[in-house]
């Protein structure tokens, strides 16, 4: 889960969404979470089925961001779901014991609570205000680090993270970094990708 690529339509320019998660992932994307907070199930599936292959060719496990229903349609490895979202245990009952489940925390409460539902890894954000979701809680890196401590899944930190801001992530535990803007918004985003992946890997992450 070292580098965690969340896509952003918004950010197209003329580019397909699938040729810039192939860049990102020929850059070092380890993860990729189909995000389009406009999209419709219908949408969702559609453009899941132009990105599960390129994932597939690459061995990345691939999810949807709250739907669970186009999770279920289109084949994806499974869902991220935040606390306004299904409960990670319905979306693990839908989705099967197979399918990845990860859930977004922002406190150690929440955190063991995703673990003892079932979760698979932990989103926890936002370390940094951004643009991106200006209605992300804020979550210190002492946060981060207590949250860490306290369960044994895997956990990526998210929120105004790029090569510059990354440190934040350096010996709280974390497994890496979950990025939008730093990946998607750049005009060559396998440039970007390889970046960030150089600075995750002089970092002292779990
Ligand atoms: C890896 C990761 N972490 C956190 C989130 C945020 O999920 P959520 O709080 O449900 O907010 P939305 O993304 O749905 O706006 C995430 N998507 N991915
Ligand atoms: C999708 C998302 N979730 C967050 C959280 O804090 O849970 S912050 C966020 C957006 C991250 O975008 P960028 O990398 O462009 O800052
Ligand atoms: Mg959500």
């Amino acid at each position: 889960m070292r580098l965690y690529a969340v896509t952003d339509s918004a950010w197209l320019r003329g580019r397909t969404l699938a040729e810039c998660v192939r860049q990102a992932i020929a850059g070092g994307a380890t993860f990729v979470q189909l995000r389009e907070k406009h999209a419709s199930t219908d949408e969702l599936v559609a453009l899941a089925d132009t990105i599960i292959p390129v994932c597939r060719a690459a061995g990345v496990p691939f999810v949807i961001d709250d739907d669970v229903e186009a999770a279920l349609r289109s084949g994806a490895d499974g869902v991220h779901v935040g606390q306004s979202d299904v409960a990670c245990a319905d979306a693990r009952r839908a989705l099967g014991a197979r399918a990845i489940v990860g859930v977004s925390a922002q406190t150690v409460e929440q955190a063991r609570a995703a673990q003892a539902a079932g979760a698979d890894y932990l989103g926890v954000g936002a370390l940094i205000p951004t643009p991106t979701k200006p209605d992300a809680a804020d979550v210190s890196r002492e946060e981060l680090a207590a949250i860490c401590a306290a369960v044994d899944i895997p956990v990526v930190g998210i929120g105004g993270l790029n090569v510059d801001t990354v440190d934040v992530l350096d010996g709280t535990g974390a497994a890496g970094a979950a990025v939008v803007s730093a990946l998607f918004a750049a005009s060559d985003v396998e440039a970007a990708a390889r970046k960030l992946r150089e600075r995750l890997g002089s970092l002292d992450l779990r």
